[in-house]
């Protein structure tokens, strides 16, 4: 299977200008590859570093070194120095995001919210929508909710459109940043078989997850970023 990303001794740390320039180092040499239909997940205790290294490839967070390259059809790109232009366009159409977090934008509703990505991507918004409610019926979210926007919805409810929205895109490599916490049973299965059709359909995928039985159904392999630890005492 082709590698879709790779990340060749990347490292990361904190200057902290507001507490008389403290570095916090957090990893270094952080070094994997993820191929066409794998999930790679990162473990390691609190504080490893796992969500950084998901920002960074995500381009929220600059990494102080190494590269974070992606394959963008004939293209290869590193997210390291890439300019935020270029990170913008990755994130419409080369790297999905799924996190427990909605970010609610007034007056959309739901349905809208979630086919957002999917129209954005070039698909007409009747399709875009029809699938949306299909995704959000799947996430058993009551369809009395479908056109009102989320802002007012319970926590769970506003989790799972926002999950909705991470999944319905097509992107060839997808970051998941816990997706399935305070989930329920019924739900977390769900989210399970969204990964692995996206498996199927050959997205490259890296999660944090703390869930071990769904770890252990959709993981192909788990990385211990505490291998990579930066700890200045190392
Ligand atoms: N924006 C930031 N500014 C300063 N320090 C940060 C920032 N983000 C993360 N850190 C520090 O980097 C280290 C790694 O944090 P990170 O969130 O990546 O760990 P994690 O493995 O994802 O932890 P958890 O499982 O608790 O979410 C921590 O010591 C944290 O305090």
């Amino acid at each position: 299977m082709p590698v879709r990303l790779y990340l060749n001794s990347v490292g990361k740390s904190f200057t902290m200008h507001l507490q008389g320039g403290t570095v916090i180092p957090v990893v270094e040499n952080v070094e994997f590859s993820v191929e066409a239909g794998e999930c790679v997940v990162l473990g390691g205790p609190s504080g490893a570093g796992k969500s950084s290294i998901l920002k960074m490839i995500y381009g929220n967070y600059r990494c102080d070194q190494g590269q974070i390259l992606v394959n963008v059809g004939d293209e290869i790109i590193n997210i390291a120095d890439a300019e935020p232009r270029q990170v913008l366009r990755l994130r419409e159409n080369t790297i999905g995001y799924v996190s427990q977090f909605l970010r609610t934008i007034p007056r959309v509703s739901a349905e809208e919210v979630v086919a957002e990505p999917l129209v954005a991507q070039g698909t007409t918004e009747a399709e875009g929508l029809e699938t949306a409610r299909s995704l959000l019926s799947r996430l058993n979210v009551p369809e009395r909710l479908w056109k009102l926007p989320p802002a007012t919805f319970s926590g769970g409810e506003q989790q799972r459109v926002n999950i909705a929205r991470g999944f319905i895109a097509h992107y060839p490599i997808l970051l998941l940043d816990e997706p399935t916490a305070s989930l329920d049973a019924a739900n977390r299965a769900v989210v399970v078989r969204l990964v692995e059709e996206k498996k199927a359909k050959g997205v490259a995928m890296v999660g944090i997850l703390h869930d071990e039985d769904v770890r252990q159904e959709i993981a192909d392999r788990i990385i211990d970023v505490t291998g990579f630890s930066a700890d200045v005492a190392a």
